[in-house]
């Protein structure tokens, strides 16, 4: 059963003579019970998609639903069947963290006690912490009580935008093992994220970029689709290797990828072209080897496509 759907959604923002598409033409469809990532670097349009998707913006065209209800006709009640985390923090700062899971509590009509079975896991590592006020917390715990609070009332599908944006990895971890545990109680997640190493973590994702879906797959799909060979290429002057590669027409692409530069090579162009191509200038140290690509590689790719 699709729980969300997004039928040729089209957003354009206008600031003064400036007009920017913020989404151009989306459809895809979320299925119940998965894990969904939209994932894109900032202004891909991730949280317009989401404000429009939880009832808070309107579309300029294009239709929305969420578990098959209608989100311009039927608002109220998406909105009480969705949790929504935006991606800036939502709390209120001066309230400690029991008197914010309280209010949130109170806004649906519930108690903290009533969705406590559903907050248990979150709750027990904020407990300590449940007299402070949210605006003293760590990035790590703030994300943990939005969490809490946009599940106080069992919602059906949960919004998470950009929720471990500025965590530390260690929280980015625990964070995604809630949103897998979560997940088995039958909650619909559909979370956007910057961070390409987090689409692994998704059953499909959604790739954006300024305002276009690129793919929508299962991350290994994506992964196997790649289709040409991937080189990580090294020397000793990173900046000048990089120009080299780029210079030549032969270079498909070249991006700096950690201690590497990730290259692939237009046509059937294999590995001794590209020995060729770095060894056109006095460069040392050089480093090549062949590398299985990742999501980030298939999203170079596509873009180029
Ligand atoms: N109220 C607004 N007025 C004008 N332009 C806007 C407005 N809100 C967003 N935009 C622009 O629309 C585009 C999409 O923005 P959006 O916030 O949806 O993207 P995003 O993927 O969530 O990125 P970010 O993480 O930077 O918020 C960006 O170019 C942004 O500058």
């Amino acid at each position: 059963m699709q729980t969300v759907t997004a039928d040729h959604i089209n957003m354009r923002y206008t600031a003064g003579k400036t007009i920017t598409e913020a989404l151009k033409d989306i459809s895809f469809s979320v299925e119940k019970g998965e894990l969904f990532g939209i994932i894109g670097p900032d202004g891909a349009g991730k949280t317009t998609l989401f404000r429009i998707l939880t009832t808070l913006l309107l579309p300029d065209s294009g239709n929305a639903t969420v578990e098959g209800l209608d989100i311009v006709k039927d608002f109220r009640r998406i909105r009480n069947r969705v949790g929504y985390m935006p991606g800036r923090f939502s709390l209120y700062q001066d309230l400690t963290v029991q008197e914010n899971l309280e209010f949130f509590a109170s806004i649906f009509n519930t108690s903290v006690q009533d969705s406590y079975s559903l907050i248990e896991d979150i709750y027990r590592q904020l407990e300590p912490y449940k007299k402070r006020k949210a605006g003293k917390l760590s990035g790590g715990m703030k994300q943990k009580l939005a969490l809490c609070c946009a599940l106080i009332h069992k919602p059906a599908v949960l919004f998470l935008d950009e929720p471990t944006t500025g965590v530390d990895a260690v929280s980015r971890k625990e964070f995604w093992e809630m949103l897998h545990r979560l997940k088995k109680e039958e909650i619909t997640i559909v979370v956007s994220t910057a961070y390409m190493d987090e689409a692994s973590l998704c059953d499909r994702v959604a790739l954006m970029q300024k305002g276009v879906l690129l793919r929508v797959d299962t991350p290994q799909a994506i992964i196997n689709s790649f289709g040409k060979p991937l080189w990580a290429v090294k020397a000793d002057d990173m900046f000048h290797l990089l120009q080299v590669i780029k210079a030549d027409a032969r270079v498909e692409s070249c991006f700096p990828f950690g201690q590497y530069h990730h290259v692939v090579l237009k046509g059937n162009e294999n590995e001794s072209m590209l020995r060729q191509i770095t060894g056109k200038e006095p460069l040392t140290g050089i480093e090549i080897r062949t590398i299985a690509p990742g999501i980030e590689d298939c999203f170079i790719a596509l873009i180029k496509e």
